[in-house]
């Protein structure tokens, strides 16, 4: 449908855009992403005969951009530009009938049933016939945005343009709009080419992503292979992490703060309280843990751990708890950076394990670190023991690889809580 090949080009006396080619295909919602000035906008405006290349070529729906005349291109093109702040004296509904000027017939450029129709349908998908007769001064920014984007379904383009669609949107309008756009591209065969500054929605949305870096391709392809941690970091000189979405296989952008300049956390007996009904652990900050509790069970943040010794079910709001059997049946202590408690379960036959890890660990290091603890608590104790498991890290200093974890893990487990498998 899209193809550029080749593109240099920008304003004169100032080239932005250097050797840019893709193509997009008929249905296709393609993504354009880039920093601030990498040359999205530009790009942009050369598909949509706004500026002209200095060098390169585009083709659309087989045909050379430079051979369609302005009203041709925009029977087939349709732009839907970052929000202008001037807003002209129109009331919604005219602006959304000037949608189909390029499809009227006759200087006299009035609109027919058919064209009511159809602006009526674009209206009624945007949401915006609710407010057709006020004028655009008297809308919010995003509702003006909602009514720019029925003008431009109304014109019903081969390929609709959009740059930023989703600024000045809130939450819900901004999933309405791009579920309506995923949609449109489906069912009408439209094409999407649109600027993103959103790299979540980006992922969540678009089949294919252009990353621009310096008016350059820096990658094309799918959302998974753009969207990877050491490039986006690179692109963007901004320290992200990178994780899968909860529900769909996309992934997620996530922004890490700079750290307040507090002291390094450290997760040792100075903060382990022992009475005899209950143990408690709690920290000054949420660690992140995965835990196999009786009660808390989760994969997110914590920081309040509790093992009880007494009958009575001890309960604490978003606290990890667990039955023990005594505080004499618990061990202690600190195997390289890891601050580990184990108590022998409610049944003789369970053991429940804790590690507090004193650096950063990624996921799949939580998920080795259960296993290894799981398997080497069964190991040592010559049958399949069940209790609780608790990973739980501080999130800051040193970085432990899963492998290293698991050593860890294992040798700490045998030297500190071997012995309660033993009945000592
Ligand atoms: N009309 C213009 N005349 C001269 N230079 C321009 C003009 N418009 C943009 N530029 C410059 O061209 C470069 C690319 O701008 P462009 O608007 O394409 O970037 P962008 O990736 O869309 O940025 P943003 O994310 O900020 O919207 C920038 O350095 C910008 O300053």
């Amino acid at each position: 449908m899209l193809q550029v090949s080749g593109l240099y080009g920008g304003y004169p006396g100032f080239s932005v855009l250097k050797d840019v080619s893709f193509s997009v295909e008929t249905g296709e919602l393609f993504g354009i992403l880039g920093p601030n000035g990498s040359g999205k906008t530009t790009l942009l405006k050369m598909i949509s005969g706004l500026l002209t290349p200095n060098q390169g070529e585009i083709f659309i729906n087989g045909q050379d951009l430079r051979n369609y005349s302005t009203k041709e291109l925009a029977k087939i093109t349709a732009v839907l530009p970052q929000v202008a702040s001037e807003v002209f004296a129109y009331t919604v509904r005219e602006t959304v009938s000037l949608g189909r000027y390029a499809h009227q017939r006759g200087w006299l450029g009035r609109t027919d049933a058919h064209d009511e129709k159809i602006i009526n349908e674009a209206m009624a998908l945007t949401g915006v016939e609710i407010f057709q007769d006020k004028l655009l001064h008297e809308l919010s920014g995003g509702e003006r945005q909602r009514v720019f984007l029925a003008q431009a379904l109304a014109q019903q383009p081969k390929i609709l343009l959009l740059d930023e669609p989703t600024n000045h949107l809130d939450l819900s309008f901004q999933k309405d709009l791009l579920d309506l756009l995923k949609k449109w591209t489906r069912e009408h065969d439209l094409t999407v080419v649109s600027i993103f500054h959103d790299l979540n929605l980006a992922s969540l949305y678009c089949d294919r992503l252009l990353l621009l870096n310096e008016g350059q391709i820096s990658a094309i392809g799918n959302t998974g292979d753009v969207l990877q941690r050491e490039r986006i970091r690179e692109v963007y000189e901004t320290n992200i992490d990178i994780q899968p979405h909860p529900k769909v296989p996309k992934p997620q952008m996530i922004l890490r703060p700079d750290e307040d300049k507090v002291k390094p956390l450290k997760i040792n007996e100075s903060i382990f309280k022992k009475t005899k009904d209950y143990a408690e652990l709690t920290t000054p900050i949420p660690l992140k843990v995965m835990a196999t509790s009786t009660v808390g069970a989760r994969i997110g943040w914590c920081e309040r751990f509790i093992m009880y010794f007494s009958d009575e079910p001890f309960g604490k709001d978003e606290a990890i708890v667990m039955p023990a059997k005594s505080s004499e049946m618990m061990r202690h202590g600190t195997y390289q950076d890891i601050f580990i408690i184990a108590s022998t379960g409610r049944q003789d036959d369970g053991i429940n394990l804790w590690f507090f890890v004193n650096g950063i660990i990624s996921d799949e290091a939580f998920l080795q670190g259960i296993v290894a603890a799981s398997e080497e608590r069964a190991l040592v104790a010559g049958r399949s023991s069940g209790g609780g498991i608790v990973i739980a890290s501080v999130q800051k200093g040193e970085s432990i690889t899963g492998e290293l974890l698991a050593e860890y893990i294992r040798k700490g487990f045998r030297e500190i809580a071997g012995v309660l498998l033993n009945g000592q």
